[in-house]
């Protein structure tokens, strides 16, 4: 048996018919397919304040040549700190060592599949019946059924044979293990109708523990992968300190607001703290980077991330970036609470606009208006470029609302820029509402033409300008010229000109860097 990887990843269809209109039907078609595969291009950012390039270049080399003989590494040509590890595939995986025996995996443990991890206790979903340590099998991922957060396998159901539709849920079968969210699950001995996995396998694995061992245990490995349809060597673990393992367009966001050694940089909404570390880097751990999150949990990581890299210019706060000028405490709030008690999973729509409403918390007075150099806003976003995504359940709703809880972080941002400093403005989603659509808010709002009539509007009376976003990796913004042919008044493109400033960083591989979808601008203020 040898099964082609090719899911079919649905969207919700208003997002589908909006996406599909504002980036062209080829264009989606193109993203939609590679969101559903892992980047085969990842960077790697070298700690240049602790070690030359080239030595670990070379570490670098001698460890993944034992582990992915497959893969190669490079020095970027544009930016000479980053080294980029090509993976490979899409590879056919023969199946039959596997004698029909299987595992099946939820999704998010089929996403860390792809990127190289291995089969852990906690993401199995089923498995044949009497499987040993040491057997091999199959491992395919299970999607979530539409409209349903549920992907139609009970945690702990047996499977008796590939190809097999309906399946008995055994008595042995676990309750939900919290992926599950809506949708009627059934009972104990109930039929199942196994939706279709043929596309789904992301390769060959050998277990590590039997069947009982593997639904028992809460932690550990389960199964180790031995042949994969996608060989995207795993970074875990490796030279630590040294190397960081970041998206492209991420470590591009930081060099294209390029902050001199010296200054003071406000990083608004910080965790985990890619952009962080390596503005601190960029400024030789000289001057003040402040990072705001507003989750204590990720200050902590924050803190201990800057530590293990040596960072010492790096001070990370707790606060709720939307209220950090001085004296916009009591400010309303710009969305309605939000509390959801679901399990986190990074990137779904619960898992970010939860992040917009943890508890602001300690004691924060806020910056004085017009007190930071430079400032990287990377807001909670719709995360539509990640990759490698095998389920979107945003809704347009959610994702005009996510556009507006950034414009409230913007208004924060230009406040507290001094006059003639920087700010960067970045999201991973491809959605144009967060992206051309808030850069064209800000032209609009701070056009030039604002009036000092209170006081709150006084630190605002100035220009963004948007100016270039440089080093140029991606492609240019949505304009008008290319959307003539739609109704483009209440659309978010930007003119040809502004269009170029920006970058859209495709994740289809279009301007060959393999990446995830990614969006950047770069603004000066200007006192009028
Ligand atoms: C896209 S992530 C930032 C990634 C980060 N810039 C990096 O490169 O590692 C967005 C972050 O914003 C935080 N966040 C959401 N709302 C916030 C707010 N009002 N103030 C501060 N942080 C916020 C979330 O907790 C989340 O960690």
């Amino acid at each position: 048996m040898a099964w082609h990887y090719n899911p079919v990843v649905s969207w919700d269809q208003k997002v589908e018919k909006y996406l599909s209109q504002a980036l062209g039907h080829s264009e989606f078609t193109r993203i939609t397919h590679a969101l559903s595969r892992p980047s085969l291009k990842q960077s790697v950012r070298v700690n240049t304040l602790r070690s030359k390039v080239e030595d670990v270049a070379s570490k670098l080399n001698s460890s993944i040549s034992l582990t992915s003989p497959a893969s190669s590494l490079h020095v970027h040509p544009q930016i000479p700190y980053i080294l980029t590890l090509n993976g490979a595939g899409p590879r056919n995986v023969d199946y039959s060592p596997c004698n029909g025996r299987e595992v099946v995996v939820n999704r998010m443990a089929g996403e860390a599949i792809l990127r190289g991890a291995q089969v852990y206790c906690p993401g199995l979903l089923a498995a044949s019946g009497g499987l040993a340590a040491g057997d091999l099998v199959g491992v395919s991922v299970a999607l979530e059924l539409p409209g349903s957060r549920w992907c139609g396998i009970p945690r702990g159901m047996v499977l008796d044979g590939e190809g097999k539709k309906r399946q008995k849920q055994q008595r042995s079968c676990h309750e939900d293990n919290g992926v599950g969210g809506q949708g009627r699950r059934p009972g104990l001995g109930a039929e199942v109708e196994l939706p279709d996995r043929t596309h789904l396998f992301l390769g060959m694995g050998r277990c590590v523990q039997g069947r009982r061992a593997m639904f028992r245990n809460q932690n550990g490995l389960a199964v180790e992968m031995v042949d994969r349809v996608y060989d995207v060597p795993s970074l875990n673990g490796i030279l630590p300190g040294e190397i960081i393992a970041q998206a492209l367009p991420s470590i591009l966001a930081a060099q294209v607001l390029a902050p001199l050694p010296g200054s003071r940089v406000l990083d608004m909404c910080a965790a985990p703290g890619g952009k962080t570390t390596m503005m601190a880097q960029l400024m030789q751990d000289r001057g003040e980077v402040i990072a705001l999150d507003r989750t204590h949990a990720k200050v902590t990581e924050i803190r201990a991330y800057a530590a293990s890299l040596g960072l010492t210019s790096i001070m990370a706060i707790k606060a709720d970036a939307t209220r950090a000028v001085k004296g916009w405490q009591s400010k309303d709030k710009t969305l309605s609470e939000n509390p959801s008690d679901k399990p986190r999973q990074f990137g779904t729509p619960e898992e970010e606009m939860s992040s917009m409403n943890e508890d602001g918390g300690e004691a924060f007075e806020g910056f004085e208006p017009e007190s930071f150099d430079h400032i990287m806003l990377d807001p909670p976003c719709s995360a539509l470029g990640l990759r490698p995504r095998l389920s979107h359940t945003w809704t347009l709703d959610q994702l005009y609302r996510m556009a507006d809880y950034q414009k409230a972080l913007i208004h924060a941002a230009v406040a507290l820029l001094k006059p003639g400093g920087t700010l960067v403005y970045s999201t991973c989603t491809i959605n144009p509402a967060e992206n051309e659509g808030n850069v064209k808010y800000i032209l609009q709002r701070w056009g030039g033409r604002q009036s000092r009539s209170c006081e709150e509007e006084a630190a605002l009376a100035c220009k963004m300008k948007l100016i270039p976003a440089e080093p140029v990796l991606g492609g240019p913004g949505l304009s008008i010229a290319e959307c003539a042919s739609m109704n483009s008044q209440d659309m978010p493109w930007l003119t040809p000109y502004d269009a170029d400033l920006v970058q859209r960083c495709d994740p289809s591989d279009r301007d060959g860097h393999d990446t995830i979808g990614f969006f950047i601008a770069k603004f000066k203020k200007e006192i009028l």
